[in-house]
């Protein structure tokens, strides 16, 4: 449905690149059939050469595509939409906004116009096609809903969540990618303490992390069932596991994701433009 479309990525950084990589290498959306915006179009070069389409007037691309993926700081939001406006047409385009914060009735609201909106929180895993993307919309809007999950779905997972969850989603799913690489690094600089190189190091960390994660996802276990085979009775890594509890570790991980949580609902403020 979505394959034949021709796509806009609006604001193309961090995350609007990672996606843009992620389908092309999916070997599902041809680079041709996808533009791609940023400001200081220089700075996107790469994806030039890389057979994507790059534009730096928002309105030539926006006239371009049928599906506008929304990828520009929530600070820049309000300026993109007024800017956007004129080209929306709501017959045709479907939104998808992966900006932090900013609600489908404020982006209508700002659009001035009964826009068919989702909202996706992808993470940057986009680009190595293991995204964890939560996708919502409004009630109406199932055909664009499902193609924001076939689009998604080529480059990860995606769940479908209660717009009110978004924020939550943010945290959990998008922050998480960094909360979880500094738990990697954490490891790794254990491991360089006791006696391996830096890069042997990361290695084991990462694809122990790699090998964590898959035994949740393929087993459908609880992570304390994979913990119970790992730590033998009296042996090292319930040690361990503990000295790691004393010293707050999973309390630090509950705190730091709700503290992502709640500023994710004070990130979009009307008032800033
Ligand atoms: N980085 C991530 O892992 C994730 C980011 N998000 C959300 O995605 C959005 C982008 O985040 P990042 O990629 O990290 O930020 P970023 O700052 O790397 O990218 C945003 C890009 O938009 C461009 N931009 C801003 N206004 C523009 C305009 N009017 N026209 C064209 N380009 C414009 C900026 O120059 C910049 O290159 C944010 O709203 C963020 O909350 C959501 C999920 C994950
Ligand atoms: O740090 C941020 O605000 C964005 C949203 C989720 C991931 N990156």
């Amino acid at each position: 449905m979505s394959r034949n479309k021709t796509i806009a990525i609006i604001g193309v950084g961090n995350l609007g690149g990672a996606i843009a990589r992620g389908l092309k290498d999916s070997g599902e959306y041809r680079p041709q059939n996808i533009i791609l915006t940023r400001r200081h179009i220089d700075r996107i070069a790469e994806f030039g050469e890389a057979g994507f389409k790059i534009e730096k007037d928002n309105l030539k691309a926006a006239a371009w595509a049928d599906l506008l993926i929304i990828t520009v700081e929530p600070q820049q939001m309000n300026r993109l939409l007024d800017e956007l406006a004129p080209a929306v047409d709501v017959d045709r385009h479907v939104i998808i906004s992966c900006v932090t914060g900013v609600s489908i009735r404020q982006i209508k609201d700002r659009l001035q116009k009964e826009a068919t909106v989702v909202r996706a929180m992808p993470n940057t895993g986009v680009a190595v096609r293991e995204s964890m993307t939560c996708l919502a919309t409004e009630g109406m809007n199932g055909p664009a809903l499902r193609m924001a999950e076939e689009i998604f779905s080529t480059v990860g997972k995606t769940l479908i969540i209660d717009e009110e969850q978004m924020a939550a989603a943010t945290a959990l799913g998008a922050c998480g990618v960094a909360f979880f690489l500094r738990a990697i690094r954490a490891a790794s600089q254990g491991g360089i303490e006791i006696g391996f190189p830096a890069d042997k190091a990361m290695l084991i960390a990462a694809q122990t992390s790699l090998g964590a994660a898959r035994l949740l996802l393929e087993n459908q276990t609880h992570p304390e069932a994979e913990i119970d085979r790992v730590t033998t009775p009296r042996g090292v890594t319930i040690s361990g596991l503990n000295t790691m509890e004393h010293q707050g570790f999973s309390s630090a991980m509950i705190k730091g994701i709700v503290t992502s949580w709640e500023k994710a609902f004070r990130l979009y403020r009307e008032d800033k433009d």
